[in-house]
């Protein structure tokens, strides 16, 4: 056995192998692959079954990282790309662009604050902070290139979700697993769990409630002062970007039902980008352009209480203002 060669002029291609014989499955590019969650991202999507071509960019470090998770016996090929001039061969034909790029919080920093020196770089389906930013300058890029489809892209929010899974889980001292819809953007109050929505159904006095929405809010400041100045989650990041990177891919392959929160363009609250559950279904459309997964479906919030009508109210203040920033950034 030895490991196929992929003779595509890419600068890395010893990096190329396919440690399996090669199964068929979805092409997907990785930008920020060296960073803080792109590293563990990339190690966990070698080991997703549903990946057979995995390409990794980043603009450093990239051949280190590239070799290093190519030696893992999986079935992916990997492949890197480093800098600007391979950006190009890095994204083409790939059906899943994930986009952790860009700098992480310190101490004392809001996601906000990460605005300016992110905003340069954001094109496709974010990770990179400020997600209720980056994603409206994504969507007008996309504009200007004739090419904007909002089911197409999608902010992550997932781990909102997995830390309210978390939280949720140790608070009522259940041993079953929950889901905890988390709607609106990724930043302070505009993060709103549903708790009244929680799967299988729990019940929270006042103070739970609120105990545990300041937690699920501020779950991305809690790490950042942990790190102490080294950055902010990472492996928890990781993990939740692999969970919705991994529903987006059975989106494309054909399963039904795969429902997941993100940050996505949606009329359900206002004629603007708002966080809400989508469904994530195959259609031949998507395939088409780039194959990447889309939303095909927005539900509607479903039944408030009075503690989250309120906390709404207040998340759409403040989405409607960052909308608006990255708006116009990216109009300047
Ligand atoms: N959506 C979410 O829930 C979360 C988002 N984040 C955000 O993810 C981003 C990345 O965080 P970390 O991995 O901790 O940062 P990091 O600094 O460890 O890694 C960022 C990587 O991006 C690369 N990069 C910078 N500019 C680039 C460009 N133009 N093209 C390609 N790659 C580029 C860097 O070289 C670096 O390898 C930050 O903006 C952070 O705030 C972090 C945690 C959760
Ligand atoms: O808080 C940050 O800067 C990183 C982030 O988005 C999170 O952990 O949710």
């Amino acid at each position: 056995m030895g490991c196929v060669k992929v003779e595509d002029g890419s600068a890395l291609s010893r990096g190329d192998c396919r440690a399996k014989g090669g199964a068929p499955g979805f092409k997907v590019a990785i930008v920020g692959a060296a960073g803080g969650i792109g590293q563990p991202l990339a190690m966990l999507m070698k080991m997703n079954p549903l990946v057979s071509v995995l390409h990794l960019y980043d603009v450093v470090n990239a051949p280190g990282v590239t070799a290093d998770i190519s030696h893992m016996d999986t079935g992916a090929v990997v492949r890197g790309f480093l800098g600007q001039p391979q950006l190009e061969s890095a994204l083409t034909g790939i059906d899943l662009v994930i986009i952790p790029a860009g700098v992480p919080r310190k101490p004392g920093m809001t996601r906000d604050d990460l605005f300016k020196i992110n905003a340069g770089i954001a094109i496709v389906n974010l990770i990179s902070n400020p997600v209720n930013s980056t994603v409206p300058i994504a969507a007008e890029v996309f504009k200007k290139a004739g090419t904007y489809d909002p089911k197409r892209l999608l902010g992550v929010t997932t781990l909102d979700v997995v830390r309210a899974n978390t939280f949720v889980v140790s608070t009522s001292q259940t041993s079953l697993e929950v889901d905890v819809p988390v709607v609106g953007g990724h930043a302070g109050v505009t993060i709103l769990p549903l708790l009244s929505q929680v799967k299988p159904p729990c019940s929270f006095t006042k103070e739970e409630t609120e105990y545990l929405t300041n937690r699920i809010q501020n779950g991305g400041t809690e790490v950042v002062e942990a790190k102490a100045g080294a950055g902010s989650a990472t492996l928890s990041m990781a993990y939740a970007a692999v969970k919705f990177a991994d529903a987006c891919l059975r989106g494309l392959r054909g399963d039904a039902g795969v429902i997941e929160c993100a940050f996505v363009a949606s009329e359900v609250l206002c004629s603007s980008l708002i966080g809400v559950n989508v469904v994530l279904k195959p259609s031949s459309e998507l395939l088409v352009r780039l194959g990447r997964g889309g939303a095909e479906e927005i539900y509607q919030l479903g039944p408030l209480n009075e503690y989250e009508r309120v906390g709404l109210e207040k998340a759409k203040m403040e989405l409607a203002a960052s909308i608006q920033k990255g708006v116009s950034f990216i109009k300047k």
